[in-house]
């Protein structure tokens, strides 16, 4: 693949720049047989706020694994996931739960929406489960839909949409509870060339607006040019990782 890295800015002195997502000597072991295999072996990866990291590599290389580590849906075996400024490993699953709802937004290749719901509905069906008050949810709804392009279609269920606007509405309903980390997972794998540049080109708009760190993993590398560092993965490791200062070495 040929793929060069790209570098991000090193912070300058009395910077404010932050990290949202930082990895440190991530290794996950999965048991294999007798076994185990090592899917992350001593991965660190340091994404500052208002950037976005493409992570790109062979199948089997480890981009998922990456990904769930930092979403917190996995414990890693070894190493340290901290998400705004929490280390995530003393934390008890309940509080990492709270933690991932809070901070982390993650998009996946399948929208996976709810046949039943509307555009909106899709939007607040978290908030309304847990409880919280639908007031505010439906206006942050209506403003989210607004910005990728979906106020005309809030009423709409999944059927009536097209694949680009069903991967509109996951982008919006990761964006509801304000995360600090978006984590991506191949958004642009069943859409055509066109659909697929305004997604990424959605996601960038995102980046810089919510000055959200955004992590995604993409086979398109001719997406790449539109975010601000790739990192690449084989065997399990970062042949380029992003270091603690935020830049690629
Ligand atoms: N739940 C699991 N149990 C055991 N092994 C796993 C599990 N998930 C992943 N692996 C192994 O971990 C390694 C990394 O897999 P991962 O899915 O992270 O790769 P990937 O780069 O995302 O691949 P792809 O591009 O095909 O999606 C592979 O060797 C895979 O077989």
């Amino acid at each position: 693949m040929s793929v060069t890295p790209v570098l991000i800015p090193t912070p300058t002195a009395g910077s404010t720049l932050t990290h949202p997502v930082t990895l440190t000597n991530v290794t996950l072991e999965y048991p294999d047989g007798g076994g185990t295999v090592k899917a992350l072996d001593s991965v660190s990866l340091q994404v500052p706020a208002g950037r976005m990291v493409s992570l790109v590599g062979p199948s089997g290389s480890g981009k998922s694994s990456l990904l769930a580590v930092a979403a917190t849906l996995v414990r890693p075996s070894s190493g340290d996931v901290v998400i705004d400024g929490t280390n995530t490993a003393g934390l008890k699953d309940k509080e990492l739960t709270a933690l991932r709802r809070e901070k982390v937004g993650i998009i996946f290749q399948q929208p996976n929406l709810l046949a039943s719901l509307t555009a909106v509905e899709q939007l607040i069906i978290g908030h309304h489960l847990r409880g919280k008050p639908l007031k505010a949810a439906r206006s942050r709804a209506a403003e989210l839909l607004d910005l990728v392009g979906l106020a005309a279609s809030a009423a709409k269920r999944p059927h009536q949409l097209s694949g680009g606007q069903r991967q509109r509405v996951n982008i919006a309903r990761a964006l509801m509870g304000s995360p600090k980390v978006l984590l991506v997972d191949e958004p642009t794998a069943a859409l055509d060339h066109t659909r697929s540049a305004s997604i990424v080109g959605l996601l960038r708009r995102v980046t810089d607006e919510f000055q959200v760190a955004t992590v995604m993993v993409t086979h398109d590398t001719e997406f790449v040019p539109l975010t601000d560092a790739v990192a690449v993965m084989r065997d399990g490791g970062l042949t380029a990782p992003v270091l603690p200062g935020g830049f690629l070495t």
